[in-house]
């Protein structure tokens, strides 16, 4: 055996620094950033401060912004949730803590600025025995069925949960790849709203653990303050971790049709004419769904919220809309098992869209539904799916929609020709509607849900949706912006309106050491 010649003493404490300094390095964010006691928690273990993990949390579906967090937590059980929130509260530093969903933001409301980002997905665990979705329709009375759901579960994964019992929730988002807590916290609309109301309209009861580490259960009946300012409060109040969502019995199938008109005014009044029967008023069941949007140059009729036309019908459209500047495409779908025809036929009888250019196809309710997931799997595959996205969603009175058509879709999109993504315009009824939304019964989402081709060059879409809001203002047109991510106090206080000593009041009652969702920026700049 070969003799073996110890280390110089020099190169030994060499070694000994370097690895001491790689040790401080890594403990750095939790000495500098958060409490150290925070170690000596039962979640330690759980707590990931590495940077590529940190990173990762640090951005969102936007690609926008890039705020970092100290540490990301994987919750095993609500329990890591209910100690970490407790932990912040009674420290004499509280620092934030934010849900993080899917991450499915545009502009950073998912982070926590050298806080804590919790990954709720990780709640969907072997620990929990993919017991996170339980459907009950024991009740003799449909109006009674529900479906307990952990909040970080994606709709998706609840809409085949709840079909294996001929069961579907009523409510849903046109994309099903969020988490029911991510869209429980802003609204969740979708073309069924005009009906049932948002997705926030549509639960029942929730788990909810606030701002003091407190687990509440609250319902309409029991606890019911926390109940409200939570549904559709920002995660300003507390964590959702289930929530009890209406189901009604699913149909099988779809007929899904698209009409096409290039008059703003004949389309905006069909589009309110079909809202109008909502849930069998004036004795007729209406239809299912009622979207629309514009088609133009940069903006075709498919993409990848869903490629409806054949090649030839698009190629039809193409060549119409650009005869006619835009195009608008109102969109709608009948649930049905057996017979559809006559019922649909009465609906859209009198409706003044282009001669010939209705459009229709039968689906399964499934792939309906799920009508976004080919588009996106589709743009994942070429890379164009991880790329920036400045979103702008809006709220626009139905008396100001004439003028908004002509400013920003007739006017600034088309004179500035840099679209590049779809665009929504469909109303919805206010009587069904408890987020924060224009003083009238009538009221148009349009989604400006554009793209940047590459990864820099939003600025140019940015700058855009900077003058469609400076129009609106300068116009007098009284919007309220969906998923909204305002810089200033009073930007918050006007866009709330009445609401916001509500929501303040509810802020210091529920969350007082405005620790939760702080990537919001409704209580800390
Ligand atoms: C492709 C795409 C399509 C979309 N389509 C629609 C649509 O049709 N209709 C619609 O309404 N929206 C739509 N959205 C927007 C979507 O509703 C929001 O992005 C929403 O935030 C859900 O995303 P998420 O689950 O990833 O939540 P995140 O982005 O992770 O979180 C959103 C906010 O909620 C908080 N939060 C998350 N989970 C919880 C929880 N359990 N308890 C309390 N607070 C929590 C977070 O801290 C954050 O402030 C779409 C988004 C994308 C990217």
């Amino acid at each position: 055996m070969g003799k073996t010649t110890p280390l110089p003493l020099s190169i030994v404490l060499l070694l000994f620094i370097s690895c001491l300094m790689s040790i401080i390095g890594k403990l750095r964010p939790w000495t500098s950033l958060l409490p150290p006691e925070l170690l000596s928690l039962d979640l330690a273990t759980r707590l990931h401060i590495d940077p590529e993990i940190t990173s990762l949390a640090s951005t969102d579906f936007g690609k926008l912004v890039r705020v970092i967090p100290a540490a990301v937590l994987y919750p095993l059980s609500l329990d890591d949730i209910v100690a970490l929130i407790r932990f912040s509260f009674r420290s004499s530093v509280p620092f934030g803590i934010a849900a993080r969903g899917r991450g499915h933001s545009v502009r950073g409301q998912a982070t926590a600025h050298k806080g804590v980002v919790v990954d709720m997905r990780s709640l969907d665990n072997d620990h929990n025995n993919g017991s996170r979705i339980i459907v009950d329709r024991s009740s003799p009375s449909v109006n009674n069925w529900y479906a307990d759901v952990g909040c970080e579960q994606l709709w998706v994964d609840v809409l085949h949960a709840t079909l294996e019992h001929g069961l579907a929730p009523r409510s849903w988002t046109d994309y099903l790849y969020l988490t029911v807590g991510g869209t429980l916290s802003n609204a969740g609309i979708s073309g069924q709203s005009f009906r049932h109301g948002p997705q926030i309209s549509n639960v029942y009861e929730m788990d909810v653990v606030t701002g003091r580490g407190e687990l509440v259960t609250c319902s309409p009946q029991t606890n019911s303050e926390l109940f409200y300012a939570v549904l559709g409060g920002l995660g300003q109040f507390g964590i959702i971790t289930r929530a009890r969502i209406a189901l009604e019995p699913a149909p099988t199938k779809v007929r899904w049709v698209r009409l096409l008109y290039h008059d703003f005014i004949a389309f905006t009044r069909d589009q309110e004419h079909l809202i109008s029967f909502n849930n069998g008023s004036e004795g007729i069941k209406g239809l299912d769904y009622v979207e629309g949007s514009l088609v133009m140059n940069q903006s075709p009729a498919n993409n990848w919220r869903s490629s409806f036309f054949s090649p030839d019908d698009h190629s039809r459209i193409i060549s119409l809309a650009n005869e006619h500047g835009i195009l608008y495409s109102l969109e709608v779908a009948k649930y049905y098992d057996d017979e559809v025809d006559g019922e649909l036929e009465a609906l859209l009888k009198g409706l003044s869209f282009i001669p010939d250019l209705i459009f229709a196809k039968d689906v399964s309710y499934i792939d309906f539904l799920n009508r976004v997931r080919s588009g996106e799997l589709e743009l994942q595959s070429q890379g164009l799916w991880d790329v920036p996205h400045p979103w702008l969603n809006l709220f626009v009175p139905k008396s100001r929609i004439l003028d908004f058509d002509s400013g920003a879709f007739k006017g600034i999109l088309r004179q500035n020709n840099k679209i590049s993504g779809p665009i929504l315009v469909y109303p919805m009824n206010r009587n069904k509607m408890s987020a924060v939304i224009p003083e009238e019964d009538i009221f148009y989402s349009i989604g400006l849900l554009l793209q940047s081709s590459g990864t820099h060059d939003w600025e140019h879409l940015e700058e855009q949706n900077t003058e469609i809001l400076r129009f609106c203002e300068k116009a007098g047109i009284k919007i309220k912006q969906y998923l909204p991510r305002y810089q200033t106090k009073a930007e918050w206080v006007n866009h709330f309106g009445p609401k916001w000593d509500t929501f303040k009041q509810r802020k210091t009652k529920f969350d007082p050491k405005a620790i939760l969702s702080p990537g919001q920026g409704v209580f800390t700049s």
